[in-house]
């Protein structure tokens, strides 16, 4: 079977709680009766806070849903106040593990040091990262290529053997009105994909594209990606089943 199309929703600090139990009935009721999210061929995974991790795991029990967190703990264990470790979040049910995000790296400082040992914590505990990288400035091609490919090695630096999914993320076309063009999109994930593919030990990665992505931007990528990683334009679930709907008909292309 080929490798299942992605799409990944990250709800930030979006909602409250009530909204954010709303939203995953709501998504929970769609894909439950989606053929191809059933089928495998396309993997879908929400990523909430952490307040609202027992209750997605709960509302998409039975569902292939996979549920990840926002951030992690580099430790596995002790005196981190305020920390939750991958040991915890693999315990009840949490698959993977959003890492070094543009806004956690911004706003909280996470450097790359930091991001490579919470990647590492991630994969020596079973949860797949979903690490993020991206150059924080309109930049050329060749330039982009070479600041998301260097953070990406820098972010894995250490970390053991396992697959990742690797979210290309500019930083410029996060929470932007569009994404990036589809042209650069095309030449950085290439790009990482063949830095992923040269790495032992990573077998089975994925590369995604993240920033402003919605409905129409899979067909447009054509396959170029292997799936993408929505925010706000998954607020509205339909919105999310039409991107669902696309990465079916990619799915389907590729077998045929
Ligand atoms: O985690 C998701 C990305 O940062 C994209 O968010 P956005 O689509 O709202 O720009």
């Amino acid at each position: 079977m080929a490798a299942p199309v992605l799409v990944g929703v990250s709800l930030k600090m979006y909602f409250g709680h009530a909204r954010a139990l709303r939203w995953f009935d709501a998504v929970a009721e769609r894909v439950r009766e989606h053929p191809a999210v059933a089928s495998g061929d396309v993997a879908v995974f929400v990523i909430p806070t952490f307040v609202q991790l027992l209750p997605a795991v709960a509302a998409f029990a039975g569902t292939r849903v996979r549920v990840g967190a926002q951030d992690v703990a580099t430790a596995d264990a002790g005196a981190y106040t305020g920390e939750v470790s991958a040991v915890e979040l693999a315990e009840v049910g949490v698959g993977l593990a959003e890492i070094g995000h543009a806004e956690r790296r911004r706003l909280f400082g996470e450097t790359d040091d930091v991001v490579a040992r919470k990647a590492a914590a991630a994969l020596r505990n079973g949860l797949t990262p979903v690490l993020c990288v991206g150059e924080a400035d309109r930049l050329g091609r060749d330039a982009s290529i070479a600041a998301a490919v260097d953070q990406l090695r820098r972010d894995l630096d250490g970390a053991p053997a396992g697959p990742v999914i690797a979210a290309y993320e500019p930083v410029w076309a996060i929470g932007a009105a569009e994404p990036a063009p589809v042209s650069h999109t095309i030449a950085v994930t290439r790009a990482l994909r063949e830095a992923l593919d040269a790495m032992p030990g990573r077998e089975g990665s994925a590369v995604v594209y993240g920033g402003s992505a919605g409905p129409g931007l899979l067909a447009a990528l054509d396959g170029a990606v292997d799936g993408l990683f929505l925010g706000r334009f998954a607020h509205d679930v339909d919105a999310l089943v039409q991107v669902i709907d696309e990465a079916a008909a990619l799915a389907a292309e590729a077998v045929a």
